[in-house]
């Protein structure tokens, strides 16, 4: 694994086995978000694209509902650093309004709503290329204290 100048590893390098996003998980979703800023809230905004495989079929044809969540779930965990803060999930809610497909060019969009104190409540949605609405998800993250976040994982200390 990479080091910085301290020959600790970096948040990034931590994460990089992220299920979702972490270029170094072979089994992993390997999502890429655009950031940017709501046009009007100026609140941080992600977007992925996302064409999913049927290693990922819940209903034959269409996602699992489980890997959606994951996606709303890592849409909105990337809010948390353009407010500049390390969070995770505290609680999520899911709206599947129609089943979302295999095979097709699906739209992942987040945007952070609004901060009481240590809480971040964002939203999130998944469409389809036509525009519909297929999916729609709403997430309290919670700051947290870095330190809760090991630097020495190995699949030895994990007992693999
Ligand atoms: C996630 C860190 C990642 C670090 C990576 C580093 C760099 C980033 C780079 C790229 C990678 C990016 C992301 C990849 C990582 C993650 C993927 C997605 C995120 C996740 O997948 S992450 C896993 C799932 N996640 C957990 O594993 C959390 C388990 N959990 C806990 O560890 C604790 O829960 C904790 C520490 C979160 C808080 O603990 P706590 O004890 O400090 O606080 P508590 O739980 O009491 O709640 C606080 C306040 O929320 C209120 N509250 C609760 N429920 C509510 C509801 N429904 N509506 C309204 N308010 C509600 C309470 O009422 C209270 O409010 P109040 O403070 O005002 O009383």
């Amino acid at each position: 694994m990479p080091m910085n100048d301290n020959s600790a590893p970096t948040l990034d390098e931590q994460a990089g086995h992220c299920f979702a996003c972490g270029p170094a998980n072979p089994q992993g979703l390997h999502l890429h978000f655009d950031r940017s800023e709501h046009p009007e809230t100026g609140h941080p905004t992600v977007t992925a694209t996302v064409n999913l495989t049927r290693i990922y079929e819940g209903p034959p044809g269409y996602i699992h509902g489980g890997i959606i969540a994951t996606l709303f779930d890592e849409a909105m965990s990337k809010l948390n650093r353009p407010l500049d803060t390390l969070a995770m999930t505290r609680h999520m809610e899911v709206d599947y309004l129609r089943p979302s497909p295999l095979y097709q060019d699906l739209t992942l969009t987040a945007t952070h709503e609004r901060r009481e104190g240590r809480k971040l409540f964002h939203s999130a949605q998944l469409h389809n290329a036509e525009g519909t609405l297929l999916a729609q998800a709403e997430g309290l993250f919670i700051a947290i204290n870095p330190a809760m976040i090991p630097s020495n994982i190995t699949p030895e200390k994990a007992g693999h």
